[in-house]
């Protein structure tokens, strides 16, 4: 019976100035144990017994802690739903005779970690590997586009390390795009990995509470001033050679990961993330190099070359006192992974 491991990394995205563009990849993983059966295996012998739907596509998913926020059915989670897709796009209606997917999730869900994007870049290495499809970098990038329109935390999830990204024929995307054939067809992501010193940490501070990358994006303007347009621009470029220095300039890092586009928007979501972006810096923090917001937050994303306990510690005592007791918050210290999403034979 064929099996493997599918491993995805965490990911946080924009790094500050790089709204939608740049992402790094975090050693906080989604795995998923896969096994095909026979041909001639009987689903109605499984311990838990297959719905219908199970049956019709030919797949059973199982996790290893109970969500009851995640569907099982295999036309509504998301892995074996991006997973359907990508069959689909090569004229197959469902998965080898009989599969089955347990999933561990290591990573938060709904927190700027890019869970979403682990659970769509882990469908489409689920379709690759059982059907064999021999899938491109590339034409990955651009499946998982077609299910989450902005391309900084998959590119980073499958490349692993700091990339960029960007897409082509993102004008007809919304946000309310329904995955298509035809988006698939016409939008293409390209994404290019950036250079960046070994030395560097994550410490991610991280509150017990969902704020859905959704209700982050509503909040933010449809137009913004060129002024803040080119205080972006000046910050990515600098920081997309800054972070890859032998010698690395705290300074300039952390004056290059601030941001005018979404941060300023989303802080009223965020109790205590003002305060660590006001206050928090190389000055006053040794061995801090930048902080922001990870992804759509609520995670602060701290980067830095030392002191990483102390940091998160500090972190942490903002966010308790200015949660005012209304959520805790958990500190992780994590590795940038130069590997993306792996899919191994056991
Ligand atoms: N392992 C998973 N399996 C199924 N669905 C998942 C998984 N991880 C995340 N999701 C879905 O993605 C949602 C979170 O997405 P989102 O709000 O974009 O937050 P995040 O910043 O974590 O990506 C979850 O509520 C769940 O519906
Ligand atoms: N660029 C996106 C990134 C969302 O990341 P997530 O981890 O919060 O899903 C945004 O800022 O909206």
């Amino acid at each position: 019976m064929p099996k493997y491991r599918i491993s995805v990394p965490a990911t946080s995205a924009n790094i500050g100035p790089g709204f939608d563009t740049l992402g790094i990849a975090l050693s906080l993983f989604l795995n998923l144990d896969v096994s095909v059966e026979s041909p001639d295996f009987d689903p109605l012998l499984l311990p838990t017994p297959p719905s219908s739907k199970n049956i019709q596509y030919n797949i059973q998913l199982s996790y290893s802690e109970f969500d009851s926020s995640i569907p099982l059915e295999p036309d509504t989670n998301i892995i074996s739903r991006v997973a359907l897709f990508v069959l689909n796009t090569f004229g197959i209606q469902k998965f080898p005779t009989f599969t089955k997917v347990f999933v561990e999730n290591n990573i938060p869900l709904s927190r700027g970690l890019g869970s979403s994007a682990t659970a769509i870049v882990s469908g489409v290495f689920l379709a690759n590997v059982v059907c064999d499809l021999k899938l491109t970098e590339q034409q990955m990038f651009s499946f998982c586009l077609a299910f989450e329109n902005h391309p900084d935390n998959t590119t980073p999830a499958i490349v692993g390390g700091i990339t960029a990204s960007y897409v082509l024929g993102s004008e007809i995307m919304s946000e309310s795009s329904t995955p298509s054939k035809a988006i698939y067809d016409i939008n293409k992501v390209f994404g290019v990995n950036v250079k960046y010193n070994s030395k560097i940490k994550a410490v991610v501070a991280v509150p017990r509470f969902e704020l859905p990358t959704s209700l982050a994006r509503s909040v933010l303007p449809k137009q913004y001033e060129i002024k803040d347009i080119v205080y972006n621009f000046q910050r990515i470029a600098t920081l997309s050679v800054a972070l890859g220095a032998e010698d690395l300039s705290p300074e300039i890092i952390y004056n290059s990961m601030k941001d005018k586009i979404h941060q300023p928007y989303r802080k009223a979501l965020v109790p205590g993330l003002s305060k660590v972006l006001d206050e928090v810096c190389p000055q006053n923090t040794p061995g801090l190099i930048g902080v922001c917001l990870s992804g759509a937050g609520p995670t602060t994303l701290a980067l830095a070359t030392s002191n990483f306990e102390e940091i998160g510690a500090k972190l942490k005592s903002i966010f308790d006192s200015e949660s005012k007791g209304t959520f805790e918050t958990d500190i992780f210290i994590l590795d940038i992974v130069d590997r993306g999403a792996t899919a191994k034979s056991l």
